[in-house]
């Protein structure tokens, strides 16, 4: 009775002073939104007795009403004014967390990523507990989103500790948890589980108590799928009472997995294609992902290699684009990073400047000189850093071109491949991961050249990186290492997936129009592919497989995939 009465006038009375409604609207914006529109129109009508204050708070109110009614661009640049300009730290900070909202619901990670580094120092400033722990869930969600959960594990347990129950605490525990079970640390994940779920209920929240039971579904299915089952049988109907198209796609995959571990092929496609229902063509997230390779699967195993490949390519593409959304943000977060320390460096390097000149003026002239000469070269370091910047991935490119990209195709050389090559190598040792190679090699180059000349052959060589790139995954090492002599290193990727791989590339050599050249000629290549199950994981050692691989492809007749094997 008496928390209902205390509601009453809040409800009831209408709010006199413009400060009081400024006051109510913030309340109200997340639940009442007509409302919170009302007070708004009532306060723009006033606005001309706005306080610089009061009209800072509207209108970062006004760029949240934008935001949730559907003019997200004209909310985006009002935001990003804010952050920019507002003198208030808090309304700073406000208009920062609605901004990075919307840009991870876009997707646009290369955003996200720029107001990182400012958006952390921030959080802890802020006193509000709410704001700070809505940050916070920000914060992890994006490393996990990114696949960085270490940095995701850091910032959900700061998370879980701040928030002792409701909504933020459930976001916490599932952001930890998240972490938790992509890096494996299993004791910890059994340890919070219980705890995970039961806070997300008590929230009720029960997305994301059913996102946490996933995971142990998932782990389920690597020992034992019928368990598997059983527990999706037990959270099933839970699931499709969310009506929430994520989670639903995600529990069908994992069926679809489940029954397919358990060599019930049909019952697993039923699964797999129901699951596909839901999806719009730009959709990606891990759930779609986990999909289409599960789909790929139960066609191989099926034998109806045709419809494998099709899916492994919608599968491929995908991943592509997931990979490049977080490698567009992370890009972005590194410079920004680099530009913080690059001005850092400066100041030290100014700093440093001054005192030499007041101590001894003559003696240390020209040290200063060259110091200066650092400054001016650092500053033109960080112009390019910030051209760079907002060119993204290309203009980056060109500038690391020079050192280790083949000039021809602008694909890695032979060089900066080996780098690169062992340093994914290593990773997947580690971290007790597969990884392919694949190597290939034009067929009848010489002859290519000879009959139709040099520059036609350069075409047909940059022909063929610009088709199998499109293959590629970005995580995928792929480098020209001899004239005609191509190779790709596929961390993460059975031996098996390699080949499919493989076969694709080839066939979309063999289809090159050569017509744009001004010649027209066949093309093609021969492949030869190994894997860290038969070869291990020296580069050298998958080389030479693979050329072995490759050799016999060549010996029987050319333009075919072979694979090594011992
Ligand atoms: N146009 C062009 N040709 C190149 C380049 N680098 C190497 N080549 C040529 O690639 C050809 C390679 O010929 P070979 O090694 O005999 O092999 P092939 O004719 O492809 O025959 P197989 O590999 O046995 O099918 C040589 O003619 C090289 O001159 C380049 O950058 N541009």
């Amino acid at each position: 009775m008496a928390s209902l009465s205390f509601f009453i006038p809040a409800l009831g009375k209408e709010p006199e002073s413009i400060e009081d409604k400024i006051q109510l609207a913030e309340e109200l914006k997340a639940t009442d939104f007509n409302r919170f529109n009302e007070l708004l129109k009532q306060v723009e009508d006033s606005s001309v007795n706005l306080t610089a204050e009061q009209h800072e708070q509207f209108r970062f109110l006004d760029a949240y009403r934008l935001a949730y009614s559907g003019s997200q661009t004209q909310a985006v640049a009002n935001l990003t004014e804010l952050v920019k300009v507002a003198k208030s730290e808090k309304v700073q900070f406000k208009s920062l967390s609605v901004l990075l909202n919307i840009l991870i619901i876009s997707r646009d990670y290369s955003e996200v990523f720029q107001y990182l580094e400012q958006y952390d120092q921030m959080q802890k400033n802020i006193t509000d507990k709410d704001l700070r722990q809505h940050a916070l869930g920000i914060l992890a969600l994006v490393f996990n989103q990114t696949s960085q959960f270490d940095i995701g594990y850091f910032y959900a347990n700061k998370l879980s500790s701040d928030a002792v129950d409701g909504k933020y605490a459930c976001f916490g525990m599932q952001f930890k948890l998240e972490s938790l079970h992509r890096l494996k640390k299993y004791d910890e994940f059994d340890q919070e589980f219980d705890a995970g779920v039961a806070t997300c209920e008590a929230a009720k929240q029960p997305i994301y108590s059913k996102i946490i039971q996933s995971y142990r579904v998932e782990r389920l299915l690597e020992v034992d799928p019928n368990q598997a089952i059983s527990l999706l049988n037990s959270l099933y109907q839970d699931v499709e009472q969310t009506s929430y198209n994520v989670l639903i796609t995600l529990y069908k995959t994992l069926y679809s997995i489940a029954y397919l571990r358990n060599e019930q092929l049909d019952v697993a496609k039923e699964y797999g294609l129901s699951a596909t229902k839901n999806i719009k063509e730009d959709d990606i997230n891990y759930a779609i992902l986990l999909l289409y390779s599960t789909l790929y699967e139960i066609e191989k195993a099926n034998g109806n290699f045709e419809k494998a490949l099709t899916y492994h390519e919608v599968l491929v593409s995908k991943q592509k684009a997931y990979d490049d959304e977080k490698a567009a943000g992370l890009l972005a977060y590194n410079i920004a990073k680099a530009n913080v320390e690059v001005k850092n460096q400066r100041i030290a390097l100014l700093d440093k400047d001054n005192e030499l000149l007041s101590l001894q003026k003559d003696l240390y002239e020209k040290e200063a000189r060259q110091n200066r000469l650092l400054v001016l070269i650092l500053g033109a370091i960080l112009l390019l850093a910030t051209v760079l910047a907002y060119r993204g991935l290309t203009g980056r490119s060109r500038f690391k071109k020079i050192a280790e990209y083949d000039q021809l195709t602008g694909i890695s050389n032979r060089y900066h491949f080996n780098n690169q090559a062992k340093i994914a190598l290593d990773y997947c040792e580690t971290n007790a991961k597969p990884v392919a190679l694949i190597l290939f090699d034009l067929d009848y180059f010489k002859d290519i050249n000879d009959t139709h000349g040099h520059a036609v052959g350069d075409w047909a060589l940059r022909a063929v990186v610009k088709t199998c790139r499109n293959f590629m995954r970005n995580n995928d090492v792929f480098g020209r290492i001899g004239g005609e002599e191509f190779a790709v290193v596929l961390p993460g990727c059975q031996t098996d997936k390699a080949v499919l791989l493989a076969e694709i590339c080839r066939d979309a050599i063999a289809g090159i129009d050569t017509t744009e050249s001004g010649k027209h000629f066949s093309l093609s290549a021969s492949f030869g592919v190994s894997g860290s199950d038969n070869s291990g994981y020296q580069l050298k050692q998958l080389l030479a497989d693979a050329d072995s691989a490759m050799y016999s492809a060549k010996a029987a007749g050319r333009n075919q995939v072979a694979t090594f094997s011992e």
